[in-house]
């Protein structure tokens, strides 16, 4: 006799690079006894069809989450409140609501309006990605030694907790629990303000190119290309993650500037032992990073992430 799987049907709405991964990842691991897919867009639903990463694929979110035990948005953040919003009234009584936006203050904002009672929502985030998009980019180990960020509003059912734990432990990830608030916060510093400097200096080096003659490109070495990397990322979703983030991305631009024109200074006064500490204290921080990741025996380290 086989065990049940923990959700009889999971509902993925959003069938990019998480939507996808997570379906992959779904017919790998016994957590679902149906999956179904559900996306605005004719040609994704055409394509999940064709790779049969789903059971049942749709562009109707209403019919699509009106059995489901477990309903995950894997959305852009800024559509997250009009998928709440479809789908809200043909949500079953016990079914939790989760999604994987990249913010969560505005998650629990613009979904929880719509959530009925008895439906349990709790927002999550997997810190896990590419800079690829769409759902010939997913693949089934991206969660893989990665962390998942729950932050559920006070007074959630902890059994609900405890299952989407479980889900997400299934699928290989780390779990941790915060206020939505703090996740906004660290992710900012640990994210979306890296992601912002890169987007910088990437458009400051092709607006150079003009003075340059086509040099910046053609020289660029491995520091800017790790850069444009990361600058490749779909507009749409990083557009709505600064949208959505605005406070905490401001709070980490404000001391991320003083800081940087500490260095300017540094620079400008000849202060190299200044230069010297803060690199020093760096290379520490990424050394220290590494030890922590092969210690955990993260199988993906180096993989997805240069
Ligand atoms: N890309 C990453 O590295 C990463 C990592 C972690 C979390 N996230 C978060 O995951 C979410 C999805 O990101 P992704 O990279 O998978 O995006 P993606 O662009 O690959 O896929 C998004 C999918 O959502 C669909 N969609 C858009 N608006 C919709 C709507 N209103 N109704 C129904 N479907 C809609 C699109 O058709 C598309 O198929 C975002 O909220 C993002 O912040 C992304
Ligand atoms: O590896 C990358 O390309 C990513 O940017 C992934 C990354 C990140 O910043 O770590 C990006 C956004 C997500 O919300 C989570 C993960």
């Amino acid at each position: 006799m086989t065990d049940a799987p923990l959700f009889g049907t999971v509902t993925l709405i959003g069938i990019g690079l998480i939507g996808s991964s997570i379906a992959r990842a779904l017919r790998q691991v016994p957590l679902a006894g149906r999956v179904i897919a559900a996306d605005r867009s004719e040609a994704v639903i055409a394509r999940v069809r064709e790779r049969g990463f789903a059971d049942e694929a749709t562009t109707d979110m209403a019919a699509a989450v009106k059995d489901a035990d477990l309903v995950i948005a894997c959305v852009p953040v800024g559509a997250m409140g009009a998928v709440a919003e479809i789908i809200g009234p043909h949500l079953k009584p016990g079914c939790i609501v989760s999604d994987v936006g990249s913010t969560k203050g505005s998650i629990v904002a613009q979904m929880a309006p719509h959530m009925p009672p008895g439906v349990h929502l709790i927002p999550a985030h997997p810190v896990a990605g590419t800079e690829h998009s769409g759902p010939d980019s997913g693949f089934p180990e991206l969660f893989h030694g990665r962390w998942c960020i729950l932050t559920p509003v006070p007074d959630t059912d902890p059994v609900a907790i405890e299952t989407l734990s479980a889900f997400w432990q299934g699928l290989g990830s780390k779990v941790e629990v915060m206020a939505p608030d703090h996740h906004d916060l660290v992710l900012a510093i640990t994210s979306h303000v890296p992601h912002l400097i890169a987007y910088n200096i990437v458009g400051t080096a092709s607006d150079l190119e003009k003075v340059t003659e086509s040099e910046v490109i053609k020289f660029s070495a491995g520091g800017f290309r790790d850069f444009t990397r990361i600058a490749a990322s779909d507009p749409t979703m990083w557009r709505d993650v600064f949208l959505h983030n605005k406070e905490a991305v401001l709070e980490v631009l404000g001391r991320f500037t003083e800081d940087l024109i500490a260095l300017q200074r540094n620079i400008r006064w000849g202060q190299g032992d200044q230069l010297f500490d803060l690199f020093t204290r760096t290379r520490a921080i990424r050394r220290s990073i590494i030890d922590q990741r092969q210690d955990t025996a993260d199988p993906d380290f180096g993989r997805n992430r240069k």
